[in-house]
């Protein structure tokens, strides 16, 4: 079944019993105390469980002669009852092993007699015994479906109780006391089911009594009765309760009513006349009332006032996670078909759609048509021109349940014009499948004719506002749409401007053309090849980012001069000596492996900027390989002699480069697809694959990759890139 059914069939069970529940957990806890309070009493004798018949019923007949009855409770407290030398009624605690009266019976306590049958009936008699039954029945029902919902959470029975990842305080602790309390509550289910088919009789418990056959009684030999083999042999710890003879005459016989069976014993001779064991139904039936009440054990007792305690708990926490779910649902002001940005949600928890609200409602405040849904609504939109894809991951990198259908319509359905995408993958890193199911989905996109890439697939880990902020700051400039991200529903990164300083700059000879510039932090900064430079060309909000090579102790860039390019403009009119305010952007996931088996670096055009600070900061005998694809060997030369330097330097293993102009007039694609092999054996041995260059060479390798991945390994290519094996940073 999927993660869906159980959870709606735990929903709707916990939604329609938890009146009841509550009810019935409270009453339970109190009542969990009645045991405990009767257990300190002093009525229990040492030696209890190892002393006989024969050691205690002689001595009580013989000091107390009327008596006609011993009973022995679940505190293991010994009773009798008769009547004493003055005649009167005798109701007394006993040591068995002395007869001495250690207390009398103390009426039950009202509080306790009233509390049990608020818990049993609800006061409504038959009735309530019913609906009390049926809760029982349904919390059964709840522990069987959150069992069924903890295994798939935890990826599988094996792994049941291994470590939850924390998601949010109601849902880590529903899932963390579940697992312990789980035995507790099953068997209080299971029990107070069962007592309520016995009391209505669908469980046939009745004891059949013994048959004694009178004309069979011996009245010889005469034995004493501390010499009865049946006395001899049976403990106290055994007995519910005996009856004693009513006179000395043979026809009137001994009666012990045993844990598992009934026996009549003649006084005379000590032969058993009968012995009728129970039904197991009847067994069955003590067993649930001792573990439904705790009435045998103190400890038990305490373990189901903590479970009583954690039903509670559950219902707050299982309402809780609900409503956090159902608060982040959309609302949309325009219709699917009238809508120009889509956004498809995929979201189990609910909590994607927070990020998805926060987007869909900036761009309404814009003036822009959106519209927000589940992801299995996707369908043909009109009038879209732009789509954004917020996917979590669930289980074994699988699509939440609203998501489950996505990857069916999207291959039905093809959109008319062309759309514009961009994924964002929700995920946490305690998983070991990184949003899969995102990386999935963007490789789905990238194979539509319709669907042009509009940023490179973008990750957030462990709902991070900074790195989801990281991504609206991008795609807004992608996009073109303004977005605020300062405005409260997203958090804008701490991170301040600093001043850098121009190093040195090449030269071009006019636009389409790429130059290389340094520049060094005028104060000590902490960064890596693969981070980004944010730069601020206007000096206004708008922000262009670049990708960081760490050279030396520069900052080097490789930047494409673009007719009229804003960012590329201003870097270009730098010179030497020149200042600049930009900020530093972390880009943790693209940063250089540091114990991989082998890397191959993938770029086109200026792509290679952060590959060129990579391999210098590499040391010698580096397993490294780098294709990168340029139009033709002018392009290249801005880079040929220090990538040249560090091969005979050996920080660079092997160069391929593709020259898509020139030549065999290739693309980097078609050099891999050459090493196909060694492409394969790279990924099978941990090694990483590394992507840095415009969107369309990312589409066409991965879709490389993806064929490799299938035929030389069996693997979607998703699955290396939700395991760091495959890292991008296109644009
Ligand atoms: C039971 C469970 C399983 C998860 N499995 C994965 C996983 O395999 N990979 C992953 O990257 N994240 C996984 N996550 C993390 C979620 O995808 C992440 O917390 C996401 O932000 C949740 O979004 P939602 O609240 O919209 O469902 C899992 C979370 C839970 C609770």
């Amino acid at each position: 079944m999927t993660i869906s059914i159980w959870r709606y069939s735990h929903l709707a069970l916990a939604v329609s019993s938890f009146l009841l529940l509550t009810l019935a957990s409270i009453t339970g806890i109190v009542l969990s105390f009645q045991p405990l309070s009767e257990k300190i009493l002093p009525y229990r004798t040492e030696g209890f469980s190892e002393t006989t018949l024969a050691q205690t019923l002689p001595l009580l007949r013989k000091q107390y002669p009327e008596i006609s009855e011993l009973t022995v409770d679940k505190n293991d407290f010994v009773q009798i009852k008769g009547t004493d030398a003055e005649g009167k009624k005798l109701v007394a605690y006993i040591d068995p092993k002395t007869g001495k009266i250690l207390g009398y019976p103390t009426a039950k306590s009202e509080f306790f007699e009233w509390v049990t049958a608020l818990h049993r009936s609800l006061f409504i008699h038959e009735t309530g015994r019913f609906l009390i039954g049926l809760t029982s029945f349904l919390l059964l029902l709840i522990t069987v479906s959150g069992t069924m919902l903890i295994i798939q959470r935890q990826r599988g029975l094996k792994r049941f109780f291994t470590r939850i990842v924390r998601d949010n305080f109601a849902q880590y602790y529903h899932v963390v006391l579940g697992r312990l309390s789980l035995i507790p509550i099953f068997i209080i289910a299971l029990s107070g089911t069962y007592l309520s088919l016995a009391r209505f009789g669908l469980i046939e418990t009745s004891k059949v009594s013994s048959e004694v056959d009178f004309d069979a009684i011996k009245s010889a030999p005469v034995k004493d009765p501390a010499d009865f083999d049946i006395f001899k042999k049976v403990r106290l710890s055994e007995v519910q309760s005996i009856e004693f003879p009513f006179s000395e005459d043979p026809e009137d016989y001994y009666t012990l009513k045993l844990t598992d069976r009934e026996v009549t014993v003649n006084q005379i001779t000590g032969d058993m006349l009968t012995g009728v064991k129970y039904p197991t139904a009847a067994l069955l039936t003590e067993l649930s009332l001792d573990l439904h009440t705790g009435r045998t054990s103190g400890i038990w007792a305490i373990l189901l006032a903590f479970a009583s305690g954690n039903i509670l708990f559950f219902i707050y926490s299982g309402f809780a996670m609900t409503f956090k779910r159902r608060a982040n649902r959309m609302k949309n002001k325009y219709t699917a078909d009238e809508s120009e940005f889509i956004i498809l949600v995929g979201s189990e928890n609910g909590s994607t759609f927070g990020f998805a609200n926060a987007i869909h409602q900036q761009l309404i405040a814009g003036g822009k048509s959106a519209y927000v849904t589940e992801l299995n609504n996707y369908k043909v939109f009109p009038k879209a021109s732009n789509m954004i894809v917020m996917a979590a991951t669930y289980g074994l990198g699988n699509p939440p349940t609203n998501a489950a259908h996505f990857a069916a319509k999207l291959e039905k359905h093809k959109q008319l014009n062309p759309v514009r995408f961009s994924v964002v993958g929700f995920g946490s890193h305690g998983y070991p499948d990184f949003c899969k199911f995102a990386f999935e989905v963007d490789n789905l996109f990238a194979k539509q004719q319709w669907a042009v890439p509009t940023l490179e697939i973008h990750t957030v880990n462990d709902k991070s506002p900074d790195e989801f902020s990281q991504w609206a700051a991008g795609w807004s400039q992608q996009a073109g749409v303004a977005l605020n991200i300062s405005s409260g529903l997203l958090t804008t990164r701490p991170e301040t401007p600093q001043e850098l300083t121009v190093v040195s700059k090449t030269a071009v000879s006019g636009p389409g053309e790429s130059f290389l510039i340094s520049l060094r932090p005028k104060r000590r900064a902490k960064y890596t090849s693969g981070d980004l430079l944010a730069i601020y060309p206007a000096s206004d909000h708008r922000e262009r980012l670049y990708s960081i090579g760490k050279v030396g102790d520069d900052i080097q860039l490789s930047v494409k001069l673009h007719e009229n390019g804003m960012g590329s403009d201003y870097l270009y009119c730098l010179n030497p000596g020149s200042v600049i305010s930009a900020r530093i952007v972390g880009n943790d996931h693209f940063h250089f492996p540091q114990n991989a088996g082998s890397v191959i670096m993938i770029s086109n055009g200026t792509g290679i900027a952060p590959f060129l600070g990579m391999i210098d900061e590499q040391s010698a005998n580096s397993n490294s390989r780098l294709y990168c694809g340029f139009r033709d060997q002018a392009s290249f030369a801005l880079y040929k002699a220090s990538i040249q330097k560090n091969l005979e330097d050996k920080k660079l293993g092997s160069l391929h480069v593709a020259y898509s102009r020139e030549g065999e007039k290739q693309y980097v694609r078609d050099l891999l697809a050459k090493d196909e092999a060694f492409v394969a054996d790279t990924l099978k041995n941990n090694g990483v694959i590394m992507l840095c260059g415009s969107l369309s060479m990312q589409k066409n390798v991965v879709a490389l990759l993806e064929d490799i991945c299938q035929t030389h390994l069996g693997k979607s290519v998703s699955y290396y890139q939700s395991h760091s094996q495959v890292l991008m940073d296109c644009y």
